[in-house]
């Protein structure tokens, strides 16, 4: 019998971490192959508040990854590899002694506000816009090491080096420090035109320009897992590979595309809307509507943008839960279908829904501030936050496509965002085009995918692309109620001039 290369993917977002078995078949003899991708173990992400921080429970995530890796081998799975990708910007420093200081914050912590307008006012935006090619979010890792280095925090004085969270969780299973590529540009301390850190800007900011490693590209093996971890989870050997780290450009890379030139939005926690690029584009009109440059697979650059996505009504449902008003998401999604179209309208990316106390009083807050009926039910509230994505969505395509002198014929949407139903309903009658949807698993996938071609078993990521549309459906939403949705966006362009974002 043959053996079927066989990986293992560890996929972690903000709510929820996988680990995934993936397994290349052949479907005949010397024919077409289909990539079998198997959940084996699913666990919570749940941030800790201490004192008036926020973190990431990273020794909690680093237990279930190691779990994983146990159920893979109890399971009777021989994966030659594992990888593990994450979301952007957060970190660990790890010290002299190659400990771990202190507890990783979360990006939605509080400690960075107000950095963007400061650091923009003491340095230029054009200048930081210039030498990093992000959109400037309060979260990217420079406005946390500035929030440390403001508060004098002792663990920098500490710090040797600075690894992202895939590298750090690398790291804890091989021993080995690294600095993966994609995650790297998602700092705004590395230069996308150099392809290099940024040392004078680190320097600027009192950094230290030693804290960060030289990347490497997807693909390279961080190294073998450690002894001790063999030892404790009685397992055999296993490479740790990196992969395309950062989520959103694994997402991207598993996208099931026909045309070269395509869109794309991996809808989860976040929804990041974007385009492959060869390279960078750093021109103000690039500055002036606020979208990213992050580096993606293969060393290619993806023009995006950051939208605050289904976070909105993760946060409510999570408050109507703690009210006791506990509903499935189709049963909300059910609600909001029984309710009136178009009857108020947020702008999802206005900073006050990054971490408010009560995410529907912000909703009805700012309903009521820009004049618009204040959603009164929890499917008002639903509807007002599937449309006003929708309705984003088609702003951030129209401004890529602007920006890139490209029309996409649709939109690919990945990524467990696509469960949703009423979404790619919307966003296709909002974009006036059709919608393809999947693969749900889009970043284990890409994640696989990155290690089917180190293994030598795909001999490129288009490759592997062809392998997405040979083993996953795609459907395909087509835009309906046209003249409603023209109507809502005239509307929603008008809320965009008041409070722009
Ligand atoms: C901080 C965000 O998570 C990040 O910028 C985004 O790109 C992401 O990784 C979403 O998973």
């Amino acid at each position: 019998m043959t053996n079927i290369p066989t990986v293992l993917a560890f996929d972690l977002g903000a709510g929820s971490g996988r680990a995934l078995i993936g397994e290349m078949e052949e479907i005949a003899p010397g024919g077409s192959r289909q990539l079998k991708i198997t959940e084996i173990h699913r666990f919570p992400n749940v941030p800790v508040r201490i004192g008036e921080h926020l973190h990431w429970n990273t020794l909690g995530l680093l237990q279930e990854i190691k779990t994983g890796i146990s159920k893979a081998f109890q399971l009777g799975y021989k994966p030659e590899s594992c990888a593990i990708d994450t979301w952007g910007v957060d970190f660990g420093l790890i010290d002299a002694n190659g400990e771990l200081l202190g507890i990783p914050y979360h990006y939605r912590d509080r400690q960075t506000e107000g950095l963007v307008e400061e650091l923009s006012a003491k340095l230029g935006a054009e200048r930081l816009f210039a030498e990093s090619g992000l959109q400037f979010m309060p979260f990217n890792t420079m406005y946390q090491l500035y929030a440390m280095k403001k508060a004098n925090s002792p663990k920098l004085d500490a710090a040797e080096t600075l690894l992202l969270t895939p590298d750090l969780l690398n790291y804890f299973l091989t021993g080995r420090k690294a600095c993966e590529f994609t995650m790297a540009t998602t700092t705004q301390l590395y230069d996308p035109a150099k392809r290099a850190w940024n040392k004078p800007l680190m320097q600027g900011l009192g950094l230290s320009d030693s804290l960060f490693l030289e990347p490497v590209q997807p693909g390279t093996e961080i190294g073998q897992l450690t002894e001790e971890i063999r030892a404790e989870l009685g397992v055999p050997r296993l490479k740790v590979i990196a992969a395309v780290s950062h989520d959103t450009e694994s997402a991207a890379a598993a996208v099931p595309a026909s045309s070269p030139s395509f869109a794309y939005l991996v809808s989860g926690t976040w929804s990041l809307l974007g385009t492959q690029m060869q390279e960078p584009l750093l021109n103000p009109d690039v500055l002036k509507l606020d979208f990213s440059n992050e580096g993606g697979a293969g060393g290619s650059y993806h023009l995006l943008k950051n939208i605050m996505g289904l976070w909105i009504l993760q946060e409510c449902k999570r408050i109507w839960e703690q009210r006791g008003e506990t509903f499935s998401y189709p049963q909300l999604v059910a609600q909001a279908e029984a309710t009136e179209a178009f009857r108020s309208l947020i702008d999802p990316d206005d900073l006050r829904f990054m971490n408010p106390d009560s995410m529907p009083e912000e909703i009805a807050a700012y309903c009521r501030e820009n004049g618009q009926p204040q959603p009164r039910t929890i499917g008002e509230t639903v509807r007002c936050i599937l449309e006003s994505l929708a309705l984003k969505y088609r702003m951030v395509l129209e401004q890529a496509e602007q920006l890139t002198g490209t029309v996409f014929a649709g939109l690919h949407m990945v990524g467990g965002g696509i469960q949703n139903e009423l979404l790619c309903h919307f966003t296709a009658g909002a974009i006036g085009r059709p919608v393809w949807t999947g693969p749900v698993e889009a970043s284990a996938i890409g994640n696989m995918l990155v290690q089917l071609q180190a293994g030598g078993y795909l001999a490129d990521m288009q490759e592997g692309v062809e392998l997405v549309k040979a083993s996953f459906p795609i459907s395909t939403y087509e835009p309906e109620q046209q003249s409603e949705w023209q109507n809502a966006y005239a509307r929603y362009q008008q809320l965009m001039e008041v409070m722009p974002c």
